[in-house]
């Protein structure tokens, strides 16, 4: 889809609710009763995987065809399952001893399904936080209380917790793309009190992800985190486990190295980056983040492109001339990167803090936890990224000098 800068931007065209954001809207629970089989397996991978048996039931499952999943929501389902099973099936033998092949039942579904979907055949974050959530009682606000994942990985409740407070961070930055819109709609019109308007909102939208964001000490625990669940979350590629990345059987065209999990793969700051004009200024950053944007669902990488082919906000910020305006902006600045302070200080606590004490008692995975302590899930040498990015919001500000 071409950006047409003359034309309001409409939300729901990149499949953006008002209500739910990037979230998918009510995703479905069950596939139809002929993939009974690939909901089985993706609901116990973490029991399957615990007792070693995950890799010997999927040689037992039959070759389904993806052609009876019916519509977007089927798809994404269908898509999400497939994705826990493969994360379990590779490394169910833990971070050393990687399967180095997706055997064919798995793997051409997977890329089917995938392909459809134009996303890359790993589990991403569309999957395991946009699509695997569903309220409990839907007449009840989105509070933890009343969300529950689908499915999970190893670390149990920390699994769960990790799932659903990066659901609820998502549904915070709801309201900001709102204000997006409202700030991007308004610039056409040149109408300063409504783009102004429109920042207040993502700020406090911003602010509210933050808030949001620090439910994450109460329900995931560090150890968990980091010895338990991350693991599944890596991918193949430039991953020393994998050298010859993973083997799709019976797949004609084999996708590239692929990319771990990384909530990275959240659209939303970036949209936010784009829309404030935050210039990421260190080429491995930049190009991570390009990066990111593979892994997201096709029409909100659409927005993406969008935004960053609209009129500058600074510029107009510039020209508007208006203080208020400009204390707008920059609050909005601010918001975003105290919110990246507060991420930087949890990859301390859930990352560098567990990677010491792991060294200190001698771990068994020896090499692969070198790498798991300076590396991302996705595949970053994340400390300078998250700080160089932090430090690149900040230089957006609008200074009088
Ligand atoms: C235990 C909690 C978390 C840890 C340890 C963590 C860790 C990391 C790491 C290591 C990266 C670097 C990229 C990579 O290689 O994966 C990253 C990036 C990122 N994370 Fe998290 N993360 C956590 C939770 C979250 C949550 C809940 C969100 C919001 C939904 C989030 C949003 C992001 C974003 C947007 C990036 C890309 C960098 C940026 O734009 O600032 N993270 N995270």
């Amino acid at each position: 889809m071409e950006a047409d800068p003359s034309a309001p931007v409409d939300l729901s065209s990149f499949c953006v609710s008002e209500k739910y954001g990037f979230l998918l809207t009510d995703p479905l629970t069950d596939l139809p009763e002929y993939y009974w089989i690939w909901m089985d397996l993706a609901r116990n991978v973490p029991h399957l995987v615990q007792t070693h048996q995950l890799q010997a039931r999927v040689a037992e499952m039959p070759l389904l065809s993806s052609s009876y999943l019916k519509g977007h929501r089927e798809l994404r389902l269908a898509r999400t399952a497939l994705g826990f099973i493969t994360m379990g099936y590779v490394w169910q033998d833990g971070a050393h001893q990687p399967a180095k092949v997706l055997p064919k039942v798995l793997a051409v579904p997977y890329c089917t399904v995938s392909k459809m979907l134009g996303l890359p055949p790993i589990l991403v974050y569309a999957d395991c936080v946009l699509a695997n959530w569903w309220l409990r009682d839907p007449g009840r606000p989105m509070e933890i209380e009343n969300i529950d994942t689908l499915f999970m990985i190893q670390g149990g409740d920390s699994c769960k917790g990790f799932f659903l407070v990066s659901v609820l961070v998502e549904q915070s930055a709801c309201t900001g793309l709102q204000g997006l819109a409202t700030v991007m709609n308004s610039m056409l019109t040149r109408d300063i009190t409504a783009v102004q308007e429109g920042l207040t909102v993502v700020s406090d939208s911003i602010r509210r992800m933050a808030e949001v964001f620090k439910l994450i000490h109460k329900h995931v625990e560090p150890t968990m985190f980091y010895n338990s669940m991350r693991t599944f979350f890596m991918g193949w590629k430039d991953n020393p486990a994998l050298p010859n990345s993973l083997w799709y059987e019976g797949v004609p065209e084999q996708p590239p190295g692929l990319n771990g999990l990384s909530a990275g793969q959240s659209s939303a700051l970036q949209c936010f980056d784009l829309l404030l004009g935050v210039q990421y200024s260190d080429e491995t950053g930049r190009s991570f983040q390009e990066s990111m944007r593979a892994y997201m669902p096709p029409p909100h990488r659409q927005l993406l492109e969008t935004v960053s082919s609209w009129p500058p906000l600074r510029h107009f910020v510039l020209w508007s001339s208006s203080q208020e305006l400009r204390h707008s902006y920059n609050s909005c600045v601010l918001a975003l990167a105290d919110l990246r302070t507060y991420h930087l200080n949890v990859t301390a606590r859930y990352i560098t803090i567990p990677a010491g004490q792991a060294k200190l008692i001698h771990c068994p995975f020896g090499n692969s936890h070198a790498r798991q302590e300076t590396h991302g899930s996705g595949g970053s040498n994340f400390l300078p990224f998250l700080k160089g990015i932090r430090d690149d919001t900040k230089r957006a500000l609008i200074t009088d000098q």
